[in-house]
């Protein structure tokens, strides 16, 4: 038995029961609109009868936050070296949403004891219990964490935009990706979204694009979910600190977020199997990084 399935099985939460769907929102490039769409995919989830929770993943850079327009008091790394609970570190944030900042640094929950990975994994399973919904945003790139966020997802949205080095970096991501014994990309629906593009069917053909030469070159599949407009209501949205779900909800990006929304609402991953709770995917990451 390896040492991550050891201590699963020391963590007190029983995988039988229900757990939140954990939907990772990645990019190969940093400034593509990862965080922005993270946002207002969360609002719209919300508005859709979800209970929803972001979990900001980016560490060191605090996107989300100044997006929502929230100041948390506490981050994932009081759970585990101040004695804060779930519940005490969860900001509320606009419509119900929840807000769980992963703090300033991953330095800072890389290097853990075992007992500390399963203090911070087991208060992590109460996260089941208040969401429905984990929207993670990983930082951008090919970085150790966000290669093991990534492996050890159910699901993972890939932001990209028409920009070549977005295209490329995207092509970077999936290759590292692809060279891992532990990630089987049969098992890990990879959906991309294409955003700032001049209409939906560019999107298509940017979607289009890039498969092919995943296809060819890496063998993985990825799949369409749809595409997000450039939008000038996009960017004031954000200069404001108010998602532009919030703030212009019937400019032509909201509504395709929407749209979205709407359909991850309705692409449930069915089999529980496939579906892995938030706290697994933390141990994994947490025991990789630790090695
Ligand atoms: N569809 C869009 N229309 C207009 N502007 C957009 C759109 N998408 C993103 N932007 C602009 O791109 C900028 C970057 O967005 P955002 O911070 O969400 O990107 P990110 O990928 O999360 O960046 P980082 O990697 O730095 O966290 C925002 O200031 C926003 O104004």
């Amino acid at each position: 038995m390896d040492q991550a399935t050891q201590l699963r099985n020391i963590i007190k939460c029983n995988q039988q029961r229900p757990v939140a769907r954990v939907i990772t929102v990645t990019s190969g490039k940093g400034g593509v609109g990862k965080s922005s769409i993270s946002v207002n995919l969360a609002l719209n989830l919300q508005a859709l009868g979800k209970r929803v929770v972001i979990l900001d993943a980016d560490f060191g850079l605090a996107n989300v936050e100044i997006m929502l327009g929230v100041r948390p008091r506490y981050n994932l790394a009081d759970l585990i070296y101040n004695g804060k609970n779930l519940k005490q570190i969860i900001t509320d944030g606009p419509n119900g949403i929840g807000f769980l900042s992963g703090g300033s640094g991953i330095q800072e929950l890389v290097n853990l004891s075992r007992e500390q990975i399963i203090t911070l994994t087991n208060a992590l399973c109460e996260l089941d219990e208040i969401a429905d919904v984990i929207i993670v945003d990983t930082g951008a790139g090919i970085s150790d964490v966000v290669m093991e966020f990534i492996a050890a997802s159910s699901e993972v949205l890939l932001v990209v935009t028409p920009e070549p080095t977005s295209m490329t970096d995207s092509y970077a991501l999936l290759k590292t990706l692809s060279k891992r014994e532990d990630f089987l990309a049969e098992c890990i629906p990879l959906r991309m979204i294409s955003n700032r593009v001049e209409t939906i069917s560019k999107g298509k053909e940017l979607y289009d694009k890039l498969n092919v030469v995943v296809n060819k070159f890496l063998n993985i599949n990825i799949e369409f979910l749809g595409a997000v407009p450039q939008d000038s209501y996009f960017s004031k949205a954000v200069f404001q600190q108010n998602p532009v779900t919030i703030a212009y909800p019937k400019s032509i990006s909201a509504q395709a977020i929407s749209e979205l929304a709407f359909m991850i609402n309705n692409n449930e991953i069915i089999e529980q199997q496939m579906k892995k709770g938030i706290s697994q995917i933390f141990s994994n990451l947490f025991f990789k990084l630790g090695q």
